[in-house]
């Protein structure tokens, strides 16, 4: 199996601390990859390495041919990455459909053709489209900002703890999602999670992070309970 992300070696630091120590990851084309570990590990850290929004001091990150870390934040956005950060940032002072319009623009799509996927995935996005952002709960906001980040059609979608703070019912249709953008197969999904139940779900294949580093990696199915307690139960 080929990989759409390869890894090497990557250092960063922040305000002198040195925050990556040499991250090795293999993100396989086409597939569901879980990045894991405890809080303050460095998982954000190495999404923010990959957009291009912490600078790395070493190493290489391919990005299915192209070498990222020569490439500015929006360029890199431009070679097919759709980051959907921690706390979803969409702009609560907009309505959902000019959310969703600057997903499109972002990378000069029409938005029709896609929005309909959209709407398949998220239902409560079509519904909502005359709100206002900011009104929308934090799961229907974690949605939105899914959506948006699929209508730029990336190669790589990033999601950055896309559970946290949100209700179980939610957390499901993300997850029933997340399957169905497995199985049409367009697309890798690079996920940060601390769900672990959510992470065995859905993932293909994992790596785990201790201090910088990963601690840990393979196929979902070969995650032991050793693993787990060693590296991720707090
Ligand atoms: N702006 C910052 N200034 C100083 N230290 C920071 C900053 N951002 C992150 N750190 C530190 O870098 C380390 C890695 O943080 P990072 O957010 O990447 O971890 P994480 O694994 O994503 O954790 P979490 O699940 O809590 O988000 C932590 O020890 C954190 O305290």
């Amino acid at each position: 199996m080929s990989n759409v992300l390869e890894i090497r070696n990557l250092e960063a630091s922040i305000g002198g601390s040195r925050i990556l120590r040499g991250i090795n990851l293999d993100v396989p084309t086409k597939s569901v990859f879980c990045l894991m570990g405890r809080n303050g590990v460095g998982k954000t850290s190495t999404l923010k390495a990959i957009v291009g929004l912490l600078a790395a001091n070493n190493g290489t990150i391919n990005f299915d041919g192209i070498e990222l870390t020569k490439l500015t934040t929006d360029n890199r956005a431009l070679t097919g990455l759709g980051y959907v950060p921690q706390g979803r940032e969409i702009f609560p002072h907009l309505t959902v459909e000019e959310n969703l319009h600057i997903g499109a623009i972002a990378r000069g799509r029409k938005l029709k053709s896609e929005l309909e996927r959209i709407f398949t995935l998220f239902p409560i996005i079509k519904e909502f489209l005359p709100r206002k952002g900011g009104q929308l709960s934090g799961g229907q906001q974690q949605q939105l900002a899914i959506g948006r980040a699929l209508l730029t059609e990336p190669k790589l979608l990033i999601l950055d703890e896309p559970t946290e703070g949100i209700q179980p019912n939610i957390i499901d249709q993300i997850g029933d999602a997340i399957k169905m953008l497995r199985e049409e197969g367009k697309m890798s999904i690079l996920l940060v999670e601390q769900y672990l139940d959510f992470c065995k779900e859905l993932g293909d294949t994992y790596a785990i992070l201790e201090r910088g580093a990963v601690a840990s990696a393979g196929p979902m199915t070969e995650l032991t309970d050793d693993v787990v307690k060693k590296f991720l139960t707090v």
